[in-house]
Parts: structure tokens; sequence; C-alpha cells
């Protein structure tokens, strides 16, 4: 038996130990005064007195969530194309392209009012907009936002909410759920509407989780987490299989699990490789380049303090070539230096490509042969190592075309 299996065992028996204590001490406390009933509550009273208690300990008291398994999706799962939004007369963003692969894990970004709700929206198909957007095959998404609190039933339990919601997990596994959202004992039993605002939030955040599904799409999801129950929320995120798109301040989080952001910024999304701190160091990296080309313009622009006295071979046109050639040689330099990140990029994904082409072809080779398949434990070895080599492929083009797409942008430019 391995560890988890062991685990969800102890849990187990730790539930029903606790489920039976609390029958017991209900019947206490109704047929405490009732004459006809003392010898079942005295009965009931030693039971509990001579009960050996159940005791968690401290790694199971860890609690460790994992998504149902969803079936998995095609290999495209989303696909927007010239995506416009307008509110009234204001628009929120135009011309909006993207393309995911099963597995990504996009987090999108953008100052507050920028639009990232709403594209949430849109992708979930909850707002309408115009362009073309498309769900890859075998797609089943499932989304959170902050409005699903307020569709909960308020006349269910907790437990009753988030259960009916999972398809295949036991009571079990859900307590362990609400537990890691700070749900434990008998307060899973409480109704839905008595509670709090924050509260309820983490109840459609844990009935969200619990439906199978190969994409979700998540909007401020730690609002109302405290740290554990985000760690805890974390980790499952890294692990899960299926693809992620979420909108979150919380950058320790997101950080933790995506391969791609989303910038949206003055009405235009922009796509980025990495996660946030990636992103956040290549838009540094480009405002410093922006500012020293800026710097560098404007001190071409102002006229030279000591300008040298023309001399007669300078009006005669060959000082005005020379100072041509410094400006050419010049711009030359600064095309070479912008141009150099893109070049040294394109060409390591190039590598990349080229090292994984040749991995991925002889991982075909291997799973052609029956006798492969026929050794189980090392088929999925080897499924598993062509899916990963499949799935860097494609991230790796992806590299590649956004560098040489660069490339193309500032060689145009100039
Ligand atoms: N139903 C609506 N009617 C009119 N305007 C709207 C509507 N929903 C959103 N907007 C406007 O669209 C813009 C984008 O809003 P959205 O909520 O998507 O931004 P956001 O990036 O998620 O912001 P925040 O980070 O503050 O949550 C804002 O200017 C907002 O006022």
């Amino acid at each position: 038996m391995d560890k988890a299996q062991r685990m969800e065992l102890e849990r187990s028996a730790y539930d029903n130990q606790q489920a039976m204590i609390k029958q017991a001490e209900q019947f206490i406390i109704r047929f405490r005064a009732k004459s006809t009933k003392a010898k079942q509550v005295q009965s009931r009273v030693k039971q509990l007195e001579k009960l050996e208690r159940l005791e968690l300990s401290e790694s199971e008291r860890t609690i460790h969530f994992s998504f149902p398994p969803a079936m998995p999706s095609g290999r495209d799962i989303l696909q927007m194309d010239q995506v416009n939004k307008s509110f009234d007369n204001k628009k929120v963003f135009r011309d909006v392209c993207l393309s995911l692969q099963r597995g990504d894990k996009l987090g999108v970004v953008g100052v507050n009012g920028a639009g990232k709700t709403t594209l949430l929206k849109i992708m979930a198909g909850l707002e309408a907009a115009e362009g073309d957007i498309s769900l890859g095959h075998n797609v089943v998404l499932t989304y959170f936002g902050q409005h699903q609190a307020q569709e909960l039933y308020g006349e269910s339990s907790i437990l009753d909410t988030v259960y009916h919601a999972a398809q295949d997990m036991t009571v079990t596994k859900v307590r362990s759920l609400l537990g890691a959202f700070l749900f434990t004992g008998d307060e899973v039993d409480k109704q839905v509407q008595v509670l709090s605002g924050g509260e309820k939030s983490r109840v459609a955040l844990a009935k969200m989780l619990v439906k199978p599904a190969n994409l979700m799409l998540l909007d401020e999801p730690t609002n109302h987490l405290d740290i554990t129950s985000q760690e805890v929320l974390q980790e499952a995120m890294a692990q899960y299989e299926g693809s992620i798109i979420v909108v979150s301040h919380n950058r320790a989080f997101v950080n933790s699990f995506v391969n791609k952001v989303l910038e949206i910024r003055d009405g235009r999304a922009i796509l980025h490789e990495g996660n946030i701190d990636d992103y956040l160091a290549a838009r540094k990296q480009l405002e410093e380049d922006k500012a020293g080309q800026q710097k560098k313009e404007k001190s071409q622009k102002k006229p030279q303090k000591s300008a040298p006295v023309k001399t007669e071979q300078d009006a005669s046109g060959s000082g005005d070539r020379k100072e041509d050639r410094r400006l050419r040689a010049q711009r030359r330099q600064q095309l070479n230096s912008q141009l150099k990140p893109w070049k040294n990029k394109a060409a390591a994904a190039e590598k990349q490509v080229e090292k994984l082409e040749k991995r991925k072809e002889e991982l075909e080779v291997l799973m052609a042969d029956p006798d492969l398949y026929a050794d189980q434990p090392r088929w999925l070895k080897v499924s598993k190592e062509y899916n990963e080599a499949a799935k860097q492929l494609e991230r790796q083009y992806a590299v590649w075309e956004e560098a040489q797409g660069k490339i193309e942008e500032v060689e145009n430019e100039s």
C-alpha cells in the first residue's frame, strides 16, 4: 500500500470514528432526561469513555488535494481570433488572438480595469464578444468567478453542496478538501445561507474544483484563502494535468505554476512565454532598451555644442558623408543590439527543436514495437516521455516563432 492510500485509509477510519462519536453524543443529549432510555444513554456514555480515540498524525493532518481525473482533451484547447470587446462605446480590448495547447497554464495580468475578468468570462462563454472563439476537441471547462458564491443554494449544507458537485469522490475526500479550505469537523454541516461572503466564496471554489474538467478558468481564486489553503491549491494546480487560465493579483501563487503569461495592456493582449518572473524580467529589459533608444535618439537630435568649424572640404560635402557614415554605423550597432537577444533566443529554440525532434523520433520507433506495449510499466514511462517531448517541442516552436516575429519586426522598423 502506498503512502497516499495509507493516509486515505487512516483518515477514513478517523472520520468514521468521529461520525460515530457525534451520533452517540447527540443521542446522549437528546435522551438524557428520558427515564425510558436511561439504560441506552448510560451504555453510550460508557462506550465513549472506553473508546480509544484515533488521532491523526501531523503529516496526516497536512491536507493535500488532487483534482479528480478528467478525460484528456485534444491538443488544441482554446483558439481566439481577432476578438474585440466594448461596453457601450468604450473599447476594452481589440484584436485579441490566442492559441493554447493541452497542459498550458496561463496567467492573465494587467492593471485594474484592463479587462482580465471580462476576457475570462468571454473564454467561459459567459460574456458575448466579436470575433472567433473556439474550444478544442473534448474540452470540458469549469469556471470560478466571484459571483459564483451568489449562485449557491442557501438551504444546502457545505458538505452536501460540494459532495453533490463531485462525481467520483468519497465523502472522506470531499471532507479533506473542505478541510483544506478551512471547514473542519461539524462546520461542514452548516447551511450555506448562514455563511459570510468569504466563506461562501470558499465553498464555491471547492465546488468548482471537485468537478472533473480539463480546462479550469479561475478569477482571483485566492481572495478568501489563508496561506495554508493557498499552498494546498498551489500544489494541486502545479500537479494538475489539464489546462488552467487564471487571473490573480497574487504573484507568488500564480508564479509557481504558470508557463505562459497574457498581458492586457492598452486594449491589446500580448503573450509571453514563461512565468510571471520571466515576464517581468522581459518587460524590464524592454523598458530599459526603449529608454536607452530614446536617450540615444535625443542626443542625436541635439545640436553639437562644440560643432567643429566647417573647413572648405566640409563645405564640399565630404564632411556630411562622414557624418552620414557615422550615423549609419551607429544605427547598425543599435539594430544589432536590439536584434541580439531575439537572435540568441531563436538560435537556442532551434537547437532545442532539433534535439526534441530527434528524441521524439526515437521514442516513436520504440513505441511502434509491440514488445514495449506488452510491458505496461515501460510503455507508460515511454509514452509519458513522448508526451512531454511533444509538449516541449510545441513550446520551443512557439518561442522560435515569437523570436522570429520580433526579428522581422525590428528589421522592418529600421
Ligand atoms: N457589464 C459591464 N458594463 C459596462 N462596463 C463594464 C462591464 N463589465 C466591465 N466593464 C468595464 O470594462 C473594463 C474592464 O473590466 P474588468 O472587470 O474586466 O477589468 P479587470 O482587469 O478584471 O479589473 P480588476 O483587476 O480591477 O478586477 C472596466 O473599465 C470596467 O468598468
